[in-house]
């Protein structure tokens, strides 16, 4: 095994770890308000931001109204739509001000996130609680090989596709109704 080798599968422990750290209920209380709600927002920085995008263009998939914000093609948040926010640290600052727009517009702010207790935790109708060390591992002691925010990120790729199958059961959608709605100008 060669040591790239080594630290993929090391990476995969840690994803294993982190899975049995989720909450079922809280995944499925986000399932339920994805079937729900009208329309579904989706911020992030960075390479949060890039896991939220690939979440969306499932959902749009799906068939879902969703969208990425900061897009220059993005609907308008209205009264009880989703502002889902993957923010690791839960302090980015252009998130925190996101979220307290999407709340005085009447929307409900979803939080995905390793610290709960962040503004943006405190902001959230809802937090999803994620393992994992964020950007400043200096005060956590969450254990990862990996640098940075790089197994959250992992993570919240890993839960949102996840979340994805979910609703698909609930829905009884599979890959070919999906790829119907696939972009077929690529
Ligand atoms: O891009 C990022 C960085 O590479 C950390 O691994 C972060 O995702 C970005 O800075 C956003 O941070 P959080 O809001 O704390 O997720």
């Amino acid at each position: 095994m060669t040591q790239t080798t080594h630290y993929f599968k090391s990476i995969l422990d840690e994803l294993s770890r982190a899975a049995d750290l989720l909450s079922e209920e809280q995944a499925e209380k986000l399932v339920k308000q994805l079937i729900a709600t009208n329309k579904i927002f989706v911020a992030g920085a960075g390479r949060s931001g890039l896991m939220g995008k690939s979440f969306v263009m499932r959902m749009m998939h799906m068939g879902l109204d969703a969208y990425v914000v900061g897009e220059t093609v993005t609907a308008n948040l209205e009264q009880d739509d989703i502002l889902i926010i993957a923010s690791g640290s839960g302090e980015t600052k252009s998130l925190v001000s996101m979220a307290e727009k999407a709340k005085s517009l009447g929307g409900k702010v979803i939080a995905v996130t390793i610290n709960a207790d962040s503004t943006i935790g405190k902001l959230a109708d809802q937090v999803i609680k994620m393992p994992g060390s964020p950007k400043d591992q200096s005060e956590n002691a969450y254990e990862t090989i990996q640098p940075m925010g790089s197994l959250f990120e992992q993570t919240l790729l890993l839960f949102f596709d996840a979340v994805i199958l979910r609703y698909m059961e609930k829905k009884g959608l599979d890959s070919d109704t999906m790829y119907g709605k696939h972009a077929n100008l690529e």
